[in-house]
């Protein structure tokens, strides 16, 4: 028997053979989850100029600075300066422009007094304003123009994820288009001849399918594209067949048929064309990959679901975000206590499917009687996975470990 890789090495040897796929721009409209391959420069300063962040008065701070309810201060309203308004009337001293919140604050104007500390609030605010409280200092309520960000500075950076919150830092700096990575193409296949749809009434010896609906939902969401999902038998020849239908692939995923049985599809079609390997992790040990000729990824996960869905996120999934160019490859990591003690396999590390609780910080499993790899139902009450050195053999109540935060 060959000593067994460590996951590091593993995962290395993967992550070695992945190329960046290529840039192409497109319309912020499109960009949602994509990966930066350029940066996004701010087109204009944020704000883009001066204005109110109150509904109320623009003033001369000098005008009001000692207004108080025993000395208002009564200003004539010169204008009116709804959001989006071009216009810059002078005022003059004693003079004062209706302003919304929003809108281009008069070059005149170096405050902004809301209707809340006027006489006569919205109601009354044509014509002339009482002034009931003195704007704090110079400024009060005034959003300064590049207050957020300068023309020409970064605003996203290179393997940055277009989430939500970027593609709206993205548009407010007067972008409309991005250069993003392509996202990559994945084909899954489930190799086993005792493989039913879900759904289909099970014969003896037969099992539903679930790996290729687990592998669909995290490839999709590692933000790649789903190229084909397929199911074959343990005949051999069945692997070359659907290797020739996923050309447009850049990534194919095959569980299943990579261990030592009689019947291993994956193992007797490529073992000369990818290597197959033992590495110290619990679940996940006999694992394979290689690189196509025609430079396709090709990954043989273990067949059973746990062993799957461990072993998508510790190998597939980095693989998938470094195709994409992305800075962060990895889950997030908690320290967490465990509140139950459990044993686990000596000389693996663990990944034990866990139930975390980050208000107490702490970590359990999530499948009864152990961290068994076919455990495919348990697997839904998992928000996480608690990773086990692999020289430990027993978790005790109160031990501290790395925690993998899924998402
Ligand atoms: N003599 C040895 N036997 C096994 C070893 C070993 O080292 N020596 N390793 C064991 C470990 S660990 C694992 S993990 C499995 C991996 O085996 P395969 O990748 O060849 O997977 P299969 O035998 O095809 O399936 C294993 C198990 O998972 C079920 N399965 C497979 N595909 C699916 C699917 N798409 N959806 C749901 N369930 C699936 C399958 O029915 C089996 O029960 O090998 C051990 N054996
Ligand atoms: O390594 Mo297997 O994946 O333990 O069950």
């Amino acid at each position: 028997m060959t000593d067994l890789l460590t996951v590091e090495e593993h995962r290395d040897r993967v992550l070695a053979a992945v190329v960046l796929l290529p840039a192409e721009s497109v319309p912020l409209s499109e960009a949602s989850g994509r990966t930066l391959a350029e940066p996004v420069l701010a087109a204009h300063d944020l704000p883009g100029f001066d204005n109110s962040s109150m509904d109320g008065f623009a003033v001369r701070f000098a005008d009001v600075e000692r207004a108080d309810a025993e000395n208002p201060a009564t200003l004539r309203v010169v204008a009116d300066l709804p959001a989006g308004t071009a216009d810059d009337p002078a005022l003059a001293p004693g003079q004062a422009a209706r302003i919304m919140t929003g809108a281009a604050v008069p070059a005149d104007a170096d405050a902004i007094v809301p209707f809340e500390d006027t006489a006569g609030g919205l109601a009354d605010s044509l014509g002339a304003v009482t002034v009931l409280r003195a704007p704090k200092a110079v400024g009060a309520y005034i959003r300064r123009r590049g207050g957020d960000t300068r023309a020409g500075d970064t605003v996203l950076s290179p393997g940055e994820r277009l989430d939500p919150f970027a593609l709206g830092a993205a548009a407010a700096a007067g972008v409309d288009a991005v250069t993003v990575t392509r996202r990559p193409r994945v084909a899954i296949i489930s190799t086993g001849s005792e493989l039913v749809a879900p759904g289909h009434a099970l014969g003896r010896g037969q099992t539903p399918d679930s790996n290729a609906t687990l592998l669909a939902a995290v490839v999709a969401d590692a933000d790649a594209d789903i190229e084909l999902v397929d199911r074959i038998g343990d005949d051999p020849a069945g692997i070359d067949a659907v290797l020739a239908r996923a050309t447009r692939a850049d990534v194919v995923v095959f569980t299943g048929g990579v261990s030592a049985g009689a019947y291993e599809p994956v193992r007797l079609a490529l073992a000369d064309r990818i290597a197959f390997d033992r590495v110290a992790m619990q679940p996940g040990k006999p694992q394979a990959f290689g690189v196509l000729d025609d430079g396709r990824l090709v990954f043989g996960l273990p067949g059973n679901p746990v062993s799957v869905a461990v072993s998508f996120e510790v190998f597939v999934r980095p693989a998938l975000l470094a195709l994409q160019g992305r800075a962060t490859i990895d889950r997030r990591l908690a320290r967490l206590t465990a509140s139950e003690s459990w044993t686990t396999p000596p000389g693996r590390r663990q990944y034990l499917p866990a139930v975390v609780d980050l208000v107490a910080g702490t970590v359990r499993p999530a499948t009864a009687g152990g961290s068994g790899s076919h455990l495919a139902a348990s697997l839904a009450r998992a928000g996480a996975f608690a990773i086990v050195p692999a020289d430990v053999s027993v978790v005790s109540v109160g031990d501290p470990l790395d925690v993998m935060l899924i998402p």
